[in-house]
């Protein structure tokens, strides 16, 4: 039956002329040098450069190779071992045994299990335990492409979006729990920090700490892995703070890797011992029985051990706004201002501030196409100037669309983290305005994803401060200049009003006030900051303006957000300068002064009393406004505000006046 297929008929002869002759080639690769997939997929990842390189063991060095493994060795060592104090319990074991690397992967790393087990700290033969029996594997500073494989792995709510970003959700919690949020109550912060009535430090006891703690890291030590961050907060070199976050999901790792500072190989390699360290237990809850929890969730400050715990919120923003808490107690340390502002740079050299509460505009008006961004949310004004403490932005992204916010919209890309967005599942395209998840949705990217990022983030010392407040009562006018007394009189109120959701019809608007535009973060009595702010602001010849990013022609209801493209001509007339020299009226009741014309706004929305049809409601609205402020700013009429008296005096007679 030779020769003949398989209906019987004569099969096709290829082999009348040699293969190579005159076959056509048109794949002209040679074949793969591997005899299975395992060797094929081994031969697609290369070994990259040590992260941790060799210090000063540059070509010519005259080391031989033995010498810069075995350097290699020990800072791995000396890595996993500061690693295993980071993660030590404190009643048990003295260190788990942590080793470098992916358990799920096949591939053996440099890091075995027998050197970290040299590496551990010996364990008390009587005090053996089975937590103490088990490796906790350790994924160092993962690279985004990295973290994107393990969330999108591992994590439920993980996906690859169709501009390239990572959505992920954040669980429960998609916004932070300010009423979970503890300091450790000891001597010394007992004296210096602000504590009572209208200030953001809940107390609890060093012991209730440690019982957070312990139930932190039993949990991450409990995993096959965790994810291990060793980051920078603020770009002024002479006062960087080292932090170390240990968490149990790639979507926190990749988060932190945008929002702090990312260190260079060179300067991980000589990170030594962090500043601050933060255990992020987001997905185990605290234990309701221990004394001061008064939920599930609890996020914990202990400023002397330099510590943060996170139980029972995945909320990423935890993270980014626990460290602000801890600059806003370190810096002012050092004399140097903390501050909840963006803040960007002319062509010019010339600086500005963006304060506000959340969702005023500081991300939207300090990301301008014309300007440097200096940073979105938190920055120090030292003597040197001012300078971002974070690596990257944290944007709201609901109803956000590519023509208003082209340079937020071009940022959300590969690497950048989108929280709790809803999408195709088919294209994987983002629907912006769906609010089914939550109506915090929000994008963190690396500054320089804005390309006119100014790297490194520092700058000169501002010349105009601008407070944001949105105002959902319509009744401040959309921009004024303010006197220096009123600058520190709106500072210390921090206004805004925001109107909480918007689908059950309309809602009321709540006033809120928050000292120094940050009232959630601020550690110290809020006029400790703000004699700070003023002496700066006097010394350096800044203005201060009022912008109100909110409503106009009537309250939430019946008139209409002002157009975020007026408020941008705004911010261009401040900028430039031209504002400075415009006419000016005064208002009533607040005693605001307003101009009377902004190249490229309609004139007549100015003076918010113009906009309204109903003007005694303009006049209800605006003495109830009125009202809430002089009620506010009652707790602080005892309160020394610097050693300016004069100043003190005419801050208290700076607010609105009927
Ligand atoms: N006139 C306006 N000015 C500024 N923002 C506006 C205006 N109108 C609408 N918006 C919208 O308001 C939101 C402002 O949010 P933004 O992210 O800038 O807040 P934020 O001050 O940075 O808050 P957070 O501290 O929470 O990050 C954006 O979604 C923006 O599109
Ligand atoms: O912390 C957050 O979730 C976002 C933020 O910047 C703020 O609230 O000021
Ligand atoms: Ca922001
Ligand atoms: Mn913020």
């Amino acid at each position: 039956m030779s020769g003949t297929g398989r209906g019987g008929l004569a099969k096709i002869d290829t082999r009348t002329k040699r293969d190579d002759e005159e076959m056509c080639q048109d794949d002209i690769a040679t074949p793969v040098k591997a005899q299975t997939i395992d060797e094929l997929h081994s031969l697609q990842i290369k070994k990259s450069a040590p992260s941790t390189p060799i210090q000063g063991g540059t070509a010519g060095s005259g080391r031989s190779s033995f010498d810069s493994v075995v350097d290699q060795d020990q800072r791995n060592k000396q890595q996993l071992q500061s690693i295993s104090a980071s993660l030590a319990s404190l009643t048990r074991e003295t260190g788990p045994k942590v080793v470098k690397g992916d358990p799920a992967s096949t591939r053996k790393a440099a890091d075995t299990p027998k050197l970290s087990s040299q590496s551990h700290h010996a364990t008390p033969a009587l005090n053996i335990s089975d937590s103490s029996l088990k490796f906790t594997h350790i994924l160092y500073n993962l690279s985004p492409a990295e973290l994107y494989e393990q969330a999108i792995k591992y994590e439920k709510g993980s996906f690859i979006t169709s501009s390239g970003a990572l959505a992920t959700l954040s669980g429960a919690k998609t916004g932070r729990s300010p009423r979970d949020k503890r300091v450790v109550k000891d001597d010394s912060t007992a004296k210096e920090l602000w504590w009572g009535k209208g200030s953001p430090n809940i107390e609890m006891d060093e012991q209730t700490f440690l019982v957070n703690r312990e139930r932190a890291v039993d949990y991450l030590c409990s995993l096959d892995k965790v994810f291990v961050n060793d980051q920078y907060l603020n770009w002024d070199p002479n006062h960087r703070i080292k932090v170390r976050i240990v968490s149990a999901r790639a979507y926190h790792s990749l988060f932190m890797h945008n929002m702090c500072i990312r260190p260079t190989p060179e300067e991980l390699e000589d990170f030594g011992t962090p500043d601050f360290t933060i255990y992020n237990s987001g997905q185990f809850p605290c234990n309701r029985y221990t004394h001061y929890m008064t939920s599930s969730t609890s996020i914990d400050i202990n400023l002397a051990r330099r510590e943060m715990v996170i139980l029972g919120t995945q909320y990423a923003g935890e993270m980014k706004k626990g460290l602000f808490s801890l600059m806003h107690y370190l810096m002012p340390k050092r004399q140097i201002l903390s501050l909840h502002s963006g803040c960007n740079m002319g062509k010019d050299g010339d600086v500005a501030l963006f304060f506000g509460l959340s969702g005023t505009g500081k991300t939207t008006l300090s990301t301008d196409h014309n300007r440097y961004l200096i940073g979105d949310d938190e920055h120090c004004w030292s003597e040197n100037g001012v300078s971002n403490i974070e690596g990257g932005c944290y944007a709201k992204c609901i109803d956000l669309v590519r023509e208003k916010e082209p340079d937020i919209w071009n940022a959300i890309k590969f690497g950048t983290v989108v929280e709790n967005v809803v999408f195709d599942e088919h294209t994987r395209e983002v629907d912006y305005s769906d609010r089914s998840v939550s109506e915090n949705t929000r994008a963190a990217y690396p500054i320089e994803y804005i390309p006119n990022a100014k790297i490194p983030c520092v700058g000169p010392h501002p010349k105009n401060v601008i407070l944001l407040a949105c105002d959902a009562f319509g009744v401040l006018p959309p921009v004024s200049k303010l006197s220096l007394a009123q600058t520190m009189y709106h500072f210390i109120s921090g206004y805004t009003a925001l109107v909480a959701g918007t689908e059950d019809g309309i809602k009321e608007p709540q006033a809120t006030f928050s000292a120094c535009f940050g009232a959630a973060f601020i550690m110290l009595h809020p006029t400790k900051y703000a004699a700070m702010l003023a002496e700066k602001m006097k010394k350096h010849g800044a203005t201060g303006w009022l912008v109100n990013t909110g409503w106009s022609g009537g309250r939430y209801g019946s008139g209409s957000r002002i157009k975020l493209a007026y408020t941008r001509k705004i911010i261009d007339a401040i900028h430039s300068g031209s504002l400075l020299n415009a006419n000016y009226s005064t208002t009533e009741v607040f005693g605001l002064e307003i101009p009377t014309a902004v190249e490229g706004v309609p004139s007549e929305i100015l003076d918010p009393m113009n906009t309204w049809s109903d003007k005694k409601a303009y006049n209800d609205n605006l003495l109830n406004l009125g009202g809430l402020f002089k009620k506010n700013f009652e707790v602080f009429l005892n309160h020394k505000i610097g050693t300016d008296h004069k100043l003190a005096e005419e801050i208290l007679a700076a607010g609105p006046s009927f």
